[in-house]
């Protein structure tokens, strides 16, 4: 999902201007509504809170009430002299391209934003070149700017995605749309899977999915001198996500987990790992004019050639799915199925559309769960202590054989904590973007409409005043203590947040959650003497920067 990175990097444009008519409609289907009642602000396009001030508060909901369309002027006299953009400091833009290019900054983008936020403070700006980006690294700012949105926030410039569109006449999807169009496209899609109900009847698909990876797993480990270690546990977490997303999406199996890969799927993932190989290739490339695409040819013609593989996979499966459909029709049976199903009958969505929202959310769903899966294995190994407790939550309330379903996982609050706390310390996305609708004032400065920003998600997550002792896995921090108490917090929020945060969400939490719970069930999870210490890189999205391995040792 590279465009996340795109978003840090692309210039600023001219967005249309919308209404905010379903932003709370949709923040509280998407359960954010837990999200804590901060203190009352002037308006919510307006925050007096100066970047150093410590951030224990954010505009709340009610303040979000007031008007469509532009800047709320805030009352001068209590927020000081607005500031213009020319006044934010900032790195000048031959230091970024140094650090860029020359030092491979690409990689570390994760630890350029702590960095610059130390040294800048937590708004800053950039220049790329001709590009013009505001980082924003503060939570009550970020939480300012989101609860801000209209109804159809921007997230970033996606000109190279609309263009392969336009070339091969394709539609948009969720994540490359904007405006109108992804407006219909998401009321649709949300309807099916954005709620934890919508997606807890795909449990029994995904349970047979963790079967598959536990064989796997014995397998694997039958291979190696000790009979305990999986080398690289991130390639087999990428096959379960993978046949796990295609379980809900395309309702069928694929057999990423099977010794043998069908050819059909070993493209697919070919095209994946294409698109994430040329990464760095696509960034240098987006400095780089289309005229002189003649001349440098090859990022373009990648880029081209790995979204025809993920469109072909999807288009296959989408057709497999309507003959079969045609053909219950045809015999008068009643057709009854999961979101691919009902994308087809209903026709809510034209067959292009579906097969853009089926290649952006397979796309969109594989490696993020992947990476998230192989960083809670680690840090479970890691952290045996934590690991022990969270079996024994498992054992007591489920026992050590029963197959958990969806409705099991609220009775394991420690099985979630991991797994937020796991995000907060590997945000697979460590920073998003949106391009600015209507003229803010944020931290002070004056933020023109058009205006590209980064919120700066992996600096907030190890900011000291959100989280004491940062650095450390600690998951009990998520555990509310009586129902009053909360625990969510804007300086961690890896699916976004809003109206266009993560439409995936419930499905990774899904696939994340009862793939732990069966994994400590059967093995104690341990740390190979095979692993050094796994550090993080930036390539698209924040991955291990090491083979990942573990012992997957038989629970007596
Ligand atoms: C651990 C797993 C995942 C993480 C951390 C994650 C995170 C995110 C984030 C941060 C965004 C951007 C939100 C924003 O701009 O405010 C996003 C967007 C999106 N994600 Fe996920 N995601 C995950 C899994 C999935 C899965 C499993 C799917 C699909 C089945 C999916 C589909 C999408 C789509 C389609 C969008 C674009 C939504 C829109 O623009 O309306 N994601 N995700």
């Amino acid at each position: 999902m590279s465009f996340l990175t795109r978003v840090l990097t692309t210039a600023c444009k001219q967005p249309l201007e919308w209404e905010r008519t379903y932003f709370y409609q949709e923040l509280f289907a998407c359960g954010f509504h837990q999200l804590p009642k901060l203190s009352s602000s002037p308006s919510l396009e307006v925050s007096d809170k100066s970047p150093g001030a410590a951030a224990n508060k954010a505009p709340g909901p009610a303040a979000g009430s007031g008007g469509a369309g532009g800047l709320l002027e805030p009352p001068r006299q209590r927020l000081g002299r607005v500031k213009s953009l020319q006044e934010m400091p900032g790195p000048n833009t031959l230091y970024n391209l140094y650090e860029f290019f020359w030092k491979d900054g690409f990689g570390r983008i994760h630890e350029i934003q702590q960095k610059h936020t130390q040294e800048y403070g937590k708004i800053f700006k950039s220049h790329f070149g001709p590009q013009f980006v505001v980082s924003i690294a503060d939570r009550d700012m970020v939480a300012q700017v989101l609860r801000a949105e209209g109804r159809a926030p921007q997230r970033a410039n996606m000109e190279s995605w609309q263009e392969y569109r336009d070339l091969r006449g394709r539609a948009t999807g969720l994540i490359s749309a904007e405006g109108e169009q992804w407006l219909k496209m998401r009321s649709v899609l949300r309807q099916k899977i954005l709620k934890p109900q919508d997606v807890a009847v795909y449990s029994g698909g995904v349970n047979e999915v963790i079967t598959d990876l536990i064989k796997r797993i014995h397998t694997l480990r039958n291979q190696e001198d000790d009979g305990e270690t999986v080398t690289n546990v991130n390639n087999l977490f990428f096959k379960y996500s993978m046949e796990g997303v295609a379980t809900i999406l395309y309702e069928c199996r694929l057999g990423c987990l099977e010794n043998n890969i069908p050819q059909q799927t070993v493209e697919y993932i070919e095209a994946l790992e294409l698109m994430f190989s040329m990464f760095k290739t696509t960034m240098y490339a987006g400095a780089i004019p289309k005229w002189l695409r003649p001349l440098i040819p090859k990022p373009w013609k990648e880029f081209c050639r790995s979204w025809d593989g993920l469109f072909k996979f999807s288009q296959i499966h989408v057709d497999n799915k309507l003959k079969a459909i045609q053909s219950q029709l045809d015999q008068g049976e009643e057709v009854n199925g999961g979101l691919l199903t009902y994308l087809l009958v209903s026709k809510e969505l034209t067959l292009e559309e579906i097969y853009a929202n089926m290649t952006e959310m397979l796309l969109a769903g594989v490696d993020t769960t992947s990476f998230t899966l192989s960083w809670a294995t680690y840090l479970l190994a890691k952290h045996p202590e934590v690991q022990q407790r969270v079996y024994e939550e498992i054992v007591s309330n489920l026992g050590k054989d029963q197959v958990p379903g969806a409705l099991d996982v609220p009775k394991l609050p420690l099985i979630r904590a991991v797994l937020k706390e796991t995000l907060r310390l590997y945000p697979v996305l460590p920073g998003n973007g949106r391009v600015t609708q209507k003229d803010l004032i944020v931290g002070g400065y004056l933020i023109p409409k058009g205006t590209q920003l980064a919120l700066c998600h992996y600096a907030t997550s190890y900011s000291e005043e959100n989280f004491p002792m940062a650095n450390e896995f600690r998951p009990e921090r998520w555990l509310r203590k009586d129902n009053l108490d909360r625990v969510d917090n804007f300086g961690s929020i890896p699916f976004g947040y809003g109206i266009r945060s993560c439409i995936g969400k419930r499905i990774a939490e899904l696939e994340i959650h009862l793939a732990l719970i069966q994994l400590l069930q059967n093995f104690e999870i341990k740390v190979s003497p095979k692993t050094e210490p796994v550090h993080a890189k930036t390539h698209g999205l924040l991955t291990p920067g090491d083979s990942i391995n573990v012992r997957f040792s038989d629970r007596k």
